[in-house]
């Protein structure tokens, strides 16, 4: 296993529009789990371009589907991307844990998910070698999603 957690605390900000708490990105594990606080601030990028925020329900947590997941399913699910807004009123927290799987272990895509429609995308590969592939490249955080193309076959 390859997981880690992270806790943010964002503080509060005179003026929200002209900062993001944490830019645009997607997380490049294979899912992330997150606890925020009632100050919100999560946003995701649907798919028509707009940012929608998500609201904290009392006892929920937010499962967002990571970058490494896109090749388990074949491509046919998609990371979120999303982003951290500030708030002129209030601190805010918010917890991440990020699971991931062994760096070494090859990813295999199953093949139940290729079919016709679907054909294979992508190289089997190491979350080892795409993390090396991120760094040399100094690919920004932005952009970890698109690079997984350059795993295509
Ligand atoms: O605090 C949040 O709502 C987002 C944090 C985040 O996206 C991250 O830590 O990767
Ligand atoms: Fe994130």
């Amino acid at each position: 296993m390859n997981s880690t957690g992270r806790m943010n605390h964002y503080h509060v900000c005179s003026d929200p529009d002209s900062v993001l708490g944490i830019p645009v990105h997607s997380d490049i594990q294979m899912t992330s789990i997150l606890y925020q606080d009632g100050a919100g601030g999560l946003q995701v990028l649907k798919d028509d371009g707009q940012w929608v925020g998500i609201r904290r329900e009392e006892s929920t947590l937010v499962v967002n589907i990571s970058d490494t997941f896109i090749a388990l399913t074949n491509g046919i699910l998609h990371s979120s991307v999303h982003q951290a807004v500030l708030n002129s009123k209030k601190d805010r927290y918010s917890k991440f844990y990020f699971y991931g799987i062994d760096n070494t272990i090859t990813l295999t895509m199953p093949l139940e998910l290729v079919t016709k429609e679907h054909p294979l995308k992508y190289r089997p590969f190491t979350v080892q070698e795409h993390r090396n592939y991120l760094m040399e490249n100094e690919i920004p955080l932005h952009g970890t999603r698109s690079a997984l193309a350059d795993r295509s076959r």
